[in-house]
């Protein structure tokens, strides 16, 4: 099965600076997939090359949704084709619309697979209203899957941390992706949400069928559920495999210098 996600050598340079340094990866649908690394090695300087917030100096970036028959390159498209393309992100700060609701923050992620037309927005047509119920629909399903329902009508603002980190992943749920790129998805978080967000992502993965990406420093998250990790150092791979190998390879004990990275 050819992989959802093929990124071939990629770069990005700032200055004089080499964050990302060719660096190659593939992610094939199911799978769970951790990208880790000291701080500042360019995790998410990969994130943001992936997913269109920069575009890369060097190297190209493909996907293949399931069942499509060919890949296809995603290099310098706007983040909003990206995630058309099917792939979502959260971002290491919460990023939601404080002082909307817990629905609307997930309606928002529906918005670019609505098809009506300004027309259709103004007089609020047939279509329109039906497109509109079945996004109130869709997202309050989301939320459901996600343990959110009870908040619904709360304000973002107002939930616990750790349920506005989930709320994020919803909202990312909400633009109907094959692949999820989660940036520090445990940050902040006590030990019983992180709990709650392992359970999560391995629900989303078996029942919504999202293969997910995710960078993290919890390293007993990372070695739980990942099946193959990506250690990047200095913007360059310096070790892949799975998390057995991971931990006991000399290189990564090395870039952590002293960093636990036993589960
Ligand atoms: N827009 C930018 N302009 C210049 N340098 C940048 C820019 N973004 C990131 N960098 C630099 O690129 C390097 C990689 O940063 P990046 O944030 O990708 O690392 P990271 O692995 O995600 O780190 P952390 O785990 O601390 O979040 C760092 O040296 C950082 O200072």
């Amino acid at each position: 099965m050819a992989p959802i996600l093929e990124v071939d050598n990629l770069s990005m340079v700032f200055g004089g600076l080499r964050a990302v340094d060719s660096l190659s990866m593939k992610i094939n649908e199911g799978e769970i997939v951790a990208l880790i690394g000291p701080n500042g090695a360019g995790k998410t300087t990969f994130f943001n090359c992936v997913t269109g917030v920069y575009v890369p100096t060097e190297g190209d970036v493909y996907v293949q949704a399931p069942g499509a028959s060919e890949r296809k390159s995603i290099k310098g498209l706007k983040p909003h084709k990206i995630t058309e393309g099917g792939l979502a992100r959260t971002f290491q700060n919460i990023r939601l619309f404080s002082n909307m609701s817990v629905l609307e923050n997930v309606m928002i992620g529906h918005h670019h697979r609505l098809n009506s037309e300004v027309f259709g927005a103004v007089f609020r047509d047939k279509k329109t209203r039906e497109e509109e119920e079945k996004v109130v629909h869709d997202s309050y399903e989301i939320l459901k899957k996600i343990g959110l329902e009870k908040h619904v009508n709360d304000l973002a603002k107002n939930l616990p941390y750790g349920a506005q980190r989930r709320l994020e992943i919803a909202r990312a749920m909400g633009t109907d992706p094959f692949l999820l790129l989660l940036d520090e998805p445990a940050a902040g978080m006590n030990p019983h949400e992180t709990k709650d967000l392992v359970d999560l992502i391995l629900r989303i993965r078996d029942d919504e069928k999202i293969s997910v990406l995710l960078i993290e420093h919890d390293m007993s998250l990372v070695m739980n559920l990942s099946e193959r990790i990506y250690v990047v150092d200095y913007g360059k791979l310096i070790a892949t495999g799975s998390p057995q190998e991971i931990k006991t390879n000399k290189e990564v004990i090395k870039a952590y210098l002293g960093e636990e990275v036993d589960a």
